[in-house]
């Protein structure tokens, strides 16, 4: 089968205004507004329940939604997935158990006019050693393989991945995100919900941080940890106290941890200065937020 020609348009990969689902009382999309663009990898981040992957039904098609539009390279979900400009991987269904890996991924391949080869897809997923055997008798980890295969087969412009590493052990992780780094390198564009937040950080360009239906963040992994202050000083501070501590310039928030304080800042350059012209403090150490204090700081109390 020839290969597709990449098309280009000028309109974004995804474009969702006031996306809204609800079940029952449940929001479970709220009001939603959202364009990814052609070429970007956008990790959507958020607690259980937060509606990632009602967001990813949404964009697919597999739900409607009660408010809001969807469009897919200016498409209707399901005419883009049709027309191949889509490849998704789910977190479950799908399998035929009885079929080989071989069958699984021709069959996924033949619901497309155009396809990419099957034995490259396969060698691309990590699955050539493993097309002969029935996908019933396959690990979880493997499974997710064949998924990833099925995702890629149809050629797509846009992969769309509902925790694709749920399952895979740290050197499945790593084989999974190189292969998607080289899919990634031809130009497509990717959305993938993760809850490891080290995976967000190193492969999205971009966090959509996602919290009771609602989009709470939306930047490069950088921006989303500066929007939780960036730095914390720990220090030993004889004599002084917590109000004192809080006054300082640069800094948001005080708290006692054991022996030590730690200070939550806005600026931590004016805190640093500011704590060691004014204070007795001792032991200074100034370290960065991880995207997962970011995370947690940004989502707490989103559980439902
Ligand atoms: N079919 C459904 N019927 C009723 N409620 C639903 C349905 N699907 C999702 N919900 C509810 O909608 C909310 C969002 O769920 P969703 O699965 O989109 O979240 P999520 O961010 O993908 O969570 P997780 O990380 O746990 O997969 C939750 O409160 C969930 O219980």
């Amino acid at each position: 089968m020839p290969q597709k020609t990449r098309k280009t348009t000028t309109a974004d990969a995804v474009r969702l205004t006031g996306l809204t689902k609800r079940f029952g009382a449940v929001t479970a999309v709220d009001g939603v507004d959202l364009g990814i663009d052609k070429g970007e990898v956008v990790a959507l981040l958020g607690p259980n329940g937060a509606g990632k992957s009602t967001t990813i039904d949404l964009l697919l098609g597999l739900a409607r939604p009660d408010a809001g539009t969807v469009t897919v390279y200016d498409l209707p979900p399901d005419r883009a997935v049709a027309a191949g400009r889509v490849g998704a991987m789910l977190q479950s269904g799908g399998l035929l158990p009885d079929l080989t890996v071989g069958e699984m991924v021709t069959l996924a391949a033949s619901l497309y006019r155009t396809h990419r080869p099957v034995p490259e897809v396969l060698e691309r997923a990590g699955l050539d050693d493993l097309s002969k055997r029935r996908v019933g008798r396959l690990s979880g980890g493997q499974r997710q393989r064949v998924r990833f295969a099925m995702a890629l087969v149809a050629d797509p412009d846009l992969i769309v991945l509902d925790e694709p590493t749920t399952g895979l052990d740290v050197e499945a992780r790593r084989a999974f995100w190189t292969a998607m780094r080289a899919e990634t390198a031809k130009g497509r564009t990717v959305l993938f919900a993760t809850h490891y937040l080290d995976e967000a950080d190193a492969y999205a360009d971009r966090v959509v941080l996602m919290r009771q239906g609602q989009v709470i963040a939306d930047g490069s992994p950088a921006h989303v940890k500066s929007l939780v202050s960036g730095r914390t000083i720990r220090a030993t501070v004889p004599g002084a106290h917590l109000a004192e501590l809080a006054g300082l310039p640069g800094v948001d928030r005080a708290e006692t941890r054991g022996s030590t304080v730690l200070l939550t800042c806005t600026d931590s350059d004016a805190a640093l200065r500011a704590l060691l012209t004014r204070t007795q403090a001792r032991d200074v150490e100034v370290s960065a937020h991880g995207l997962e204090d970011a995370f947690l700081a940004l989502t707490a109390g989103g559980t439902r």
